[in-house]
């Protein structure tokens, strides 16, 4: 009966994940999902369905409303003739990986995989001068355990997402790129940086007393091995482009007006392969470290709850948040 009622759960939550394209249905189907276990449980089935054996989503009240904004976090532009599809992050001011911006990347993500015509993905932002802060500091900050657990469910599954994505996924990273944003890019295919000195990519997690979850130095070593991720996780090392480069961080450097177009370029050459060898050979790649981390992804969620309610690391994150907000003034 259980059983039952959870695949009737999923079985509408999915239908309706598919029509939710307005924004009345986002905000409809946020209040769909608002039975946490609900939300665990489709997140969890919507990455267990798919394809080709990939694992198949005062300063404290101004940050708040910004991230209860109901206008749209993506802005997704897909081209039917080149069966690419553009996703804009538009997450104002600095594209922050907030529990809403999670939610809709999930549900973009979703659709463009669900639709077998979008073979490649294009990931940037509309932001100037970042492409993404990584988490959004607020919801790791003064919440309940469950908000905590939600949070971090959909901070899992979007890594996810994007990880055993069967499209190609290029990351245009015309900005900054800490923290959740850098692992974000390295979830893709490939990485584009401009070549601005005064941008930055890497973890600087430990400089605020935070660490990083097994996953993401799990992904990270298989990109820029086991010394380069050492190094850059104890020390909470950002790098600016050309030393990024050097260990691997980003595999090329263009001017900054040039990094989509050179993604576009760049997408048209991995379409060139066949698909079917291309992902299946993408799948040998990421499968083993896509298991084990499925294997331990319960664990992680209790390591990440037990660790982020600590009011040693909720103190150094509210001294961390007060350095940031102090920063401008
Ligand atoms: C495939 C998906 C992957 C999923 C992700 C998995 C992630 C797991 C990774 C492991 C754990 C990750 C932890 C984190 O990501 S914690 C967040 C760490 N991020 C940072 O430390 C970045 C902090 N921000 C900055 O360094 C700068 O803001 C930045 C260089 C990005 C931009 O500088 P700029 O000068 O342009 O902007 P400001 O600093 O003035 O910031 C503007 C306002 O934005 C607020 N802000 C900035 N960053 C965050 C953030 N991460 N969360 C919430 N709010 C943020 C900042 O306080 C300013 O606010 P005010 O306007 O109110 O002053």
């Amino acid at each position: 009966m259980d059983a039952y009622k959870s695949s009737v759960d999923f079985a509408e939550a999915t239908a309706f994940l598919s029509h939710a394209c307005y924004e009345q249905d986002k905000m409809a189907l946020r209040a769909t999902l608002k039975n946490k276990s609900i939300l665990s449980g489709l997140l969890s089935r919507l990455s267990s369905c798919s394809s080709h054996g990939r694992v198949c989503v005062s300063p404290v009240l101004v940050a708040q409303r910004r991230n209860n904004s109901t206008s749209p976090k993506l802005k997704v532009d897909f081209n039917q003739s080149t069966g690419v599809a553009v996703m804009h992050m538009q997450n104002p001011p600095v594209n922050s990986l907030s529990l809403g911006f999670l939610t809709e990347f999930c549900i973009a993500v979703e659709k463009l995989e669900m639709d077998k015509s979008c073979r490649g993905l294009i990931l940037t932002s509309s932001q100037p001068k970042v492409f993404s802060a990584g988490l959004d500091i607020m919801d790791m900050y003064g919440k309940k355990l469950e908000q905590y657990e939600e949070f971090w469910r959909a901070v899992q599954e979007m890594w996810l997402k994007l990880y055993s994505s069967n499209m190609v996924t290029i990351a245009a990273i015309n900005g900054s790129s800490p923290a959740g944003g850098c692992l974000m890019s390295l979830s893709c295919d490939y990485r584009i940086m401009a070549d601005n000195p005064r941008y930055s990519i890497g973890f600087n997690e430990t400089q605020f007393g935070i660490v990083v979850p097994v996953w993401c130095k799990e992904a990270m070593t298989t990109i820029v091995g086991h010394r380069n991720t050492e190094l850059t996780l104890e020390l909470g090392l950002l790098y600016n482009p050309s030393d990024a480069l050097k260990i691997g961080l980003v595999d090329q450097l263009v001017p900054e007006d040039q990094v989509l177009a050179t993604a576009t370029k760049t997408m048209t050459k991995w379409l060139a392969i066949p698909d079917h060898a291309r992902r299946i050979t993408k799948s040998m790649m990421r499968k083993p470290t896509i298991d084990k981390i499925m294997s331990i992804r319960e664990a992680d969620m209790q390591q990440y709850i037990s660790f982020i309610s600590k009011d040693s690391t909720q103190k150094m994150l509210g001294t961390y948040l007060e350095m940031l907000k102090k920063k401008r003034g």
